[in-house]
């Protein structure tokens, strides 16, 4: 693999609260490019990181270092970063032309490339001719198009994303997270994007931080994260799971690598307690001992099965935990 250069180094980073709550010993390399996403469950760190590197929250110890150089002790608006929030900030009492124009007027760049600029970013996003409209006048989804293009403007060195897409619908909120890796992918810019949906950090990322309780319990690519969970809460964070004890091990078994056998034979054996048509595949659950194990079936094995039937199991991909 070619050299890759690293745009954001966190170096052994602390941020304490008062309450005694925060992140400790932090370690992170990221590369040009890239998408990484911090996930995990409410509370476990991830805004806090964010926000160290936007400037909007002091270290207690360690650095940060954007192209080989501390941004530690910046403010946020001298930091070669640019923040989108949940909420979108917009101005309401201005138009999206004047919203997008403020930070690059306060740089004093020329009205002509102002316009210039703004045109290009508004097709970026899909959103071209709105200059003349206001925030209220436009969906949540749009909005927070209108903020990304906000934060693009400056040419942030790295965009950092808190959560935001969260207060859109679904399908809002499928459709922004293939546009934002298109813009990304065409201004080949680097992205650092927090979310505790890990549906949307696995379409979105290149490497997924899987955080829990102010620690990094796996940093890796979505199929790593997905095909060999390094921890427990990974496995069982991620995706559906099952776990089957067996002796001193728990084996965690993903429901589409259980393969159910009608004349008993496999890893595991069972009962079938319930059979539940899903359109095309079929969720299958099976009792074995205290277990019950998900199983996802084809249409026609699972016309050959009925409740209370005897059934084997064989695994295929898994991993072992100790228990
Ligand atoms: N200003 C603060 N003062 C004291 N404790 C705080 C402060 N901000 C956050 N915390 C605590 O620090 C821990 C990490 O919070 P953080 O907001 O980084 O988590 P998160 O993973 O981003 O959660 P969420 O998804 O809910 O935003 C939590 O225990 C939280 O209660």
């Amino acid at each position: 693999m070619s050299e890759r250069k690293i745009k954001l180094q966190i170096k052994d980073m602390t941020k304490k609260y008062d309450n005694g709550d925060g992140v400790e010993h932090i370690n992170l390399d990221i590369y040009e490019g890239e998408i990484v996403t911090f996930l995990g469950p409410s509370g476990c760190g991830k805004t806090t990181i964010l926000r160290t590197i936007g400037g909007f929250l002091d270290v207690t110890s360690g650095d940060i270092t954007i192209d080989g150089q501390s941004i530690i002790g910046l403010p946020p608006e001298k930091r070669p970063t640019a923040m989108v929030f949940q909420s979108y900030n917009l101005w309401p009492h201005m138009t999206i032309y004047e919203n997008l124009a403020f930070g690059l007027k306060l740089r004093k760049v020329p009205k002509a490339e102002i316009d210039a600029d703004i045109k290009k970013m508004l097709a970026l996003v899909s959103m071209s001719g709105c200059e003349k409209k206001y925030p209220n006048q436009m969906s949540g989804g749009q909005q927070q198009r209108i903020a990304i293009a906000r934060s693009l403007l400056l040419k942030p060195s790295l965009l950092l994303l808190d959560e935001p897409f969260s207060a859109l619908d679904a399908k809002i909120r499928q459709q922004m997270r293939e546009e934002l890796k298109k813009i990304q992918s065409d201004l080949g810019i680097t992205v650092v994007f927090v979310t505790h949906d890990q549906e949307e950090a696995m379409s979105l990322s290149h490497r997924i931080v899987v955080m829990n309780k102010g620690k990094f319990e796996q940093i890796g690519t979505p199929t790593e994260i997905y095909d060999k969970p390094a921890t427990r809460h990974v496995a069982s964070f991620i995706g559906e799971m099952n776990f089957i004890d067996k002796g001193d091990k728990t084996i965690a078994v993903r429901p589409e690598d259980v393969t159910v056998s009608i004349d008993g034979s496999g890893d595991f054996t069972g009962t079938v307690r319930t059979i539940m048509v899903l359109g095309h595949y079929v969720v299958v659950n099976v009792q074995h001992g205290e277990n019950v194990i998900k199983c996802f079936v084809d249409r026609d094995i699972s016309e050959k099965l009925s409740v209370g039937q005897s059934v084997g199991m064989h695994i295929g991909k898994h991993t072992v935990f100790d228990k």
